[in-house]
């Protein structure tokens, strides 16, 4: 499938004011979190709260938990008690070693019905000491996640296509989606790499730095920059 022919885009938004503007400006999905202080960076609950209320249904709402951990679910306590459509760990310091996956499976039965826990990978993997992305697939595969989203973990001028290139995402991609895994990608990109990811068919991208003003993924949202992307991917 070519890209654009179903592919939507997901914002991230650190306040309710920015959820705001990325919807009007056609976001697809509203992602919460704090981009200044890493790529999976929880917001404070009262701003998931007050995201979701902005939004009040016009599209799905996801909020960024951070890195999991034994005692993730205690700790977002509050935001889980959000009506929330997706949540999301990333797996930065959980290492591939065997048996692991069993208390991500445990973490996932304690969420309440009708939020969905997003498989999370990093494709720079190494320096985020975390499971390989090929593994995170395999299981989110095996195990009926509903979304897996592959993003970078550190945020430097390094992106995606630094670690895995065009073909290799489109594999991943493509294998996901056929397992009934629906897919966003992440990682720093820009505009100008989509003709790169031509033959890529996520359901989502999902943009943070690329849509801020100056590409600067903790500077204010710019809305002509989400409409630019809302183009491109029509
Ligand atoms: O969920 C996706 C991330 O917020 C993407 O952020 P980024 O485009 O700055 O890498």
């Amino acid at each position: 499938m070519k890209q654009g022919s179903k592919t939507k885009l997901l914002v991230s938004v650190r306040s309710p004011e920015e959820a705001a503007v990325a919807l009007k400006a056609g976001a697809d999905l509203i992602d919460v979190k704090e981009p200044s202080k890493g790529a999976m960076a929880p917001a404070e609950a009262e701003v998931v709260a007050a995201v979701i209320e902005t939004v009040a249904g016009a599209v799905p709402v996801s909020a960024a938990l951070g890195e999991w951990a034994t005692n993730s679910v205690v700790e977002a306590h509050w935001h889980l008690q959000l009506p929330l459509d997706y949540i999301k760990w990333g797996l930065a310091g959980y290492t591939h070693t065997p048996g692991w996956g069993e208390d991500l499976l445990d973490t996932r039965r304690q969420i309440k019905r009708g939020t969905e826990v997003v498989a999370v990978a990093y494709a720079d993997h190494l320096r985020a000491k975390s499971v390989p992305p090929e593994e995170v697939a395999k299981f989110a595969k095996r195990y009926r996640y509903k979304v897996f989203l592959l993003d970078t973990y550190v945020k430097d001028k390094k992106n995606l296509l630094n670690f895995l290139d065009a073909d290799q995402i489109a594999e991943l991609v493509t294998t996901l989606q056929g397992g009934g895994v629906a897919v966003a990608i992440a990682g720093s990109l820009k505009i100008e790499d989509l003709k790169k990811l031509k033959d890529v068919s996520p359901d989502w991208y999902a943009v943070r730095g690329a849509v801020c003003v100056g590409g600067d993924r903790t500077a204010d949202l710019d809305p002509t920059r989400i409409k630019k992307w809302k183009d491109a991917l029509k």
